[in-house]
């Protein structure tokens, strides 16, 4: 535990009172100071202490602690910082565990944490082309995985036709259970809008394709200027501008979450907790006429005539997913456990040979 906590300073880079709850058997050492990631390069991490900025190096036990769990440090997480008085190095030596975090599968498979500690995930999504329910599904199982709470953000509402449609479209397919907003994230109005979730101590994570208007609306609601990139004329893809997550402080009092594009979003997820986040679906399928009902043209299907098309097919495609993911680990581990038994019988062999 550290030896104070100045909260009033703390809050305006999102410290909430669960945070502190988890700290509750950290391994400090005096002196130790309670700060968060605001951005995290190859070399080094960037710190915030409610008032200003700090450069510092991830201590050689933290960064090994973390790596035996397939961890590191990512933009969002809190940290004790130890040293850095006159011109030392100042080293973020202890993590505090996280209330929750975002993860993803990277290409290879592997288990990629994107942010932590969030409250709310703004999931921004072009009202014109960019528009695609089924992506959006994807991004609501990745926010509901680690039990965040998601806002649909429809961006770009000056150049839609009929916003309140694409509104109205994102309620239908979500059974009305999702807070959904156009807005266009060029007019300073849009910030009120956002109010409810702006509040201070609150930590938001932006989500969405690559030239959606993420940075724009993060310039918007903290009164910075990042680089937003121009989209090319006639389509609405984006250049990559972000490139790397980065937490800004909001005019409200709220902290928001910056990330760059994810293109092909995996999920981290099995089948259980599938269902789990796709509970409009599960609620549902105990009252199919057959236990076993996939709600593909089964007769007596309870789900099919509730849940739009659209969305069953996204939970189908997510479910195949993870068992193709499940059988990726199960035929790894199959294969190990071939190769060791051959490499046991190779070392019989040059034994048996040596006499
Ligand atoms: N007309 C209009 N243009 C917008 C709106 N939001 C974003 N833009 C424009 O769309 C382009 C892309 O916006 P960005 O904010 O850079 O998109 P991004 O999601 O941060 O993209 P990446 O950084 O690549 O992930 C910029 O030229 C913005 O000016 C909006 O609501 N209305
Ligand atoms: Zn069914």
């Amino acid at each position: 535990m550290f030896d104070t906590i100045d909260f009033h300073a703390l809050r305006r880079i999102g410290l909430t009172q669960g945070l502190v709850a988890q700290m509750f058997n950290l391994q400090t050492e005096p002196g130790d100071r309670l700060m968060r990631v605001i951005e995290v390069h190859r070399d080094r991490v960037q710190l915030h202490d409610g008032d200003r900025e700090h450069v510092a190096q991830v201590w050689p036990t933290l960064r090994m602690a973390l790596q035996m769990q397939g961890e590191v440090l990512v933009v969002g997480d809190w940290v004790a910082a130890r040293g850095g008085e006159a011109g030392e190095a100042l080293w973020a030596a202890v993590r505090v565990p996280p209330v929750n975090h975002l993860v993803r599968r990277n290409g290879s498979g592997l288990r990629q944490t994107l942010v932590s500690n969030v409250d709310t995930a703004l999931l921004v999504m072009g009202a014109g082309q960019d528009f695609n329910l089924r992506r959006l599904d994807r991004y609501l199982a990745l926010v509901r995985l680690a039990q965040v709470a998601p806002v649909v953000v429809l961006s770009k509402a000056d150049l839609c036709t009929d916003p309140r449609a694409r509104v109205e479209a994102v309620r239908h397919h979500t059974g009305g259970r999702v807070d959904v907003l156009a807005l266009n994230g060029l007019d300073r109005s849009s910030a009120d809008a956002l109010g409810p979730w702006l509040g201070e101590g609150q930590t938001l994570v932006l989500l969405g394709s690559s030239g959606a208007g993420k940075s724009t609306l993060t310039n918007l609601l903290s009164g910075a200027s990042q680089d937003t990139g121009g989209v090319r004329r006639g389509d609405e893809h984006g250049r990559h501008t972000t490139t790397a997550r980065s937490l800004h402080r909001c005019i409200s009092g709220a902290c928001i979450i910056d990330t760059p594009g994810l293109r092909g979003l995996q999920l981290d997820a099995d089948e259980a907790q599938l269902d789990e986040v796709f509970d409009d679906i599960s609620r549902l399928a105990p009252m199919c006429r057959f236990r076993d009902c996939q709600h593909e043209d089964e007769p007596g299907c309870a789900v099919r005539p509730i849940v739009p098309a659209g969305r069953l097919l996204s939970y189908h495609k997510l479910q195949r997913e993870a068992q193709r993911h499940e059988q990726t680990i199960f035929d790894r581990h199959k294969l190990l456990s071939e190769w060791k038994a051959r490499g046991k019988s190779a070392r019989v062999v040059a034994r048996l040979k040596r006499g």
